[in-house]
């Protein structure tokens, strides 16, 4: 997965299918203000729990936005990537199984086919619970994601998972120790808040009482 050999930077096309940025003009108290914006995919997330194993199914992947982060809070900005100074494995995370609302389905059928793509288990939705639906962003997109959870079985297992076309993911499975490692008071890691609030609500509400 990490095997990058060249990162650059360029300029956003205007017909970026995934980011689209803006200003939005608006008076409060009288005051005239304004807001730069990106319009970016609303998005489903889930807690997945294999009950078979006693084990949480993450994701593992390369994400340019945190290799980009990582660097620019350590340097205070990216010139050029040093891939010996800053090796692609600081950008890789662990996260919920996930996916942008990109077509016409349900937000539920969306979240079916990122558990069978990304994780490799084929479960039918009624199995698909809703958890919570917040907003991320919210200095800059405001984008809506609805969290899920599902238990699955090895039963449920039709393939390895590691998503489509070119997606390049790795499919983790932690114990509960692992996972509660994650959200401990002082943890640093790169997951996004979304995993990290999902892994809480998980050991809140449904994590077996030994955990
Ligand atoms: O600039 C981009 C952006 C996306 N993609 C592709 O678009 C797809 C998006 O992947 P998907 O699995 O549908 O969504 P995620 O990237 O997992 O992101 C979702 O899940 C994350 C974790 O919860 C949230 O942080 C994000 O906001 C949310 O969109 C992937 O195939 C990418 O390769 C690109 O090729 N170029």
């Amino acid at each position: 997965m990490e095997n990058i050999t060249k990162i650059w930077l360029g300029p956003l096309p205007e017909d970026s299918p995934y980011v689209k940025p803006f200003r939005m003009y608006y008076v409060q108290n009288g005051v005239e203000k304004n807001w730069d914006l990106l319009k970016v995919h609303d998005s489903v997330a889930i807690v997945l729990f294999n009950t078979t194993r006693q084990k949480l199914v993450l994701v593992r992947q390369f994400r340019p936005a945190v290799y980009h982060g990582v660097i620019a809070s350590e340097k205070g900005g990216f010139d050029k990537a040093d891939l010996k100074a800053f090796p692609p494995s600081i950008g890789v995370t662990l996260e919920l199984c996930a996916g942008i609302v990109d077509k016409s389905m349900s937000w539920q059928e969306i979240a079916r086919e990122e558990m069978l793509e990304e994780c490799g288990y084929d479960v039918p939705v009624e199995r698909i619970e809703q958890v919570m639906v917040y907003r991320s962003g919210v200095g800059s997109s405001g984008a809506k994601q609805a969290m899920y959870y599902c238990e699955v079985t090895d039963a449920d297992k039709a393939h390895g998972g590691g998503g489509v076309d070119d997606e390049l993911i790795e499919v983790v499975e932690l114990s509960l120790e692992e996972a509660k490692r994650m959200v401990q008071q002082g943890a640093v890691n790169n997951s996004p808040p979304s995993c990290l609030m999902g892994l809480m609500w998980f050991f809140a509400n449904k994590a077996p009482s030994s955990a």
